[in-house]
């Protein structure tokens, strides 16, 4: 698995806001992209994931294990997205937000086996039922994770997804999160503000 950009360009009305940028990330490993607040870094994630704002206007290409994925819809391209907030969906149980994003024609015992699956791997076993209302922080966002990794994603964007967790916590998450990254080689592309967040190769924008 990989993902690259190539010669990737974000602008607003006239005004160039990145680029031209490339790069490349290899299964398993993490890009991380910092820069001041408004320099584009939850622009060129929208751009990536095929959401971009059609206020912007945007050049070069995105490849996802080679494939261009330029005219592809979001829903399409096989990405996990995960944010600040782990927006788990509140009139679902647990279990529910889970199951989710498991693709279609899974059957149901199976949907099941593999939502508990998911669940133990998140220290959370048993959970099904829960309400996620009655979460930590933490296991919000690991749970978060899991509904992200069992829709079987080709890459990972990751916009500030550590950033409401206390410090103590938030080492726990991003060493949850990362080893979660390197055991599935997937290629991810991490947004953050905090250099303790960082990993792999840092890009800046301006
Ligand atoms: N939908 C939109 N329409 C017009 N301008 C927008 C829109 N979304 C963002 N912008 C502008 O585009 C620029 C880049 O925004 P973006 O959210 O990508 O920055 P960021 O680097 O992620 O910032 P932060 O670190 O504060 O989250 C900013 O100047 C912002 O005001």
């Amino acid at each position: 698995m990989s993902l690259a950009l190539e010669r990737v360009t974000l602008s607003l009305a006239s005004r160039r806001l990145l680029g031209p940028l490339d790069l490349s990330v290899a299964a398993g490993e993490v890009v991380t992209v910092m820069g001041s607040s408004g320099s584009g870094k939850s622009t060129l994630l929208a751009f990536v994931s095929g959401a971009l704002d059609p206020a912007f206007r945007a050049g070069g290409r995105v490849r996802l294990d080679g494939r261009d994925l330029t005219g592809v819809p979001a829903e399409r391209r096989r990405l996990g997205l995960l944010f600040q907030d782990p927006l788990l969906f509140p009139h679902l149980s647990v279990g529910e937000n889970l199951a989710f994003g498991i693709p279609r024609g899974v059957p149901r015992r199976q949907r099941r086996a593999r939502v508990a699956a998911a669940l133990a791997e998140a220290d959370m076993a048993g959970f099904e039922t829960r309400d996620p209302a009655t979460l930590s922080g933490g296991q919000a966002a690991r749970a978060a994770l899991m509904r992200v990794l069992l829709a079987e994603p080709r890459a990972l964007l990751l916009d500030e997804p550590f950033a409401r967790l206390d410090v103590a916590l938030r080492a726990r998450v991003r060493a949850f999160v990362f080893d979660h990254i390197a055991a599935r080689g997937l290629p991810t592309l991490l947004v953050t503000h905090d250099p303790e967040d960082a990993q792999g190769t840092v890009v800046r924008l301006a």
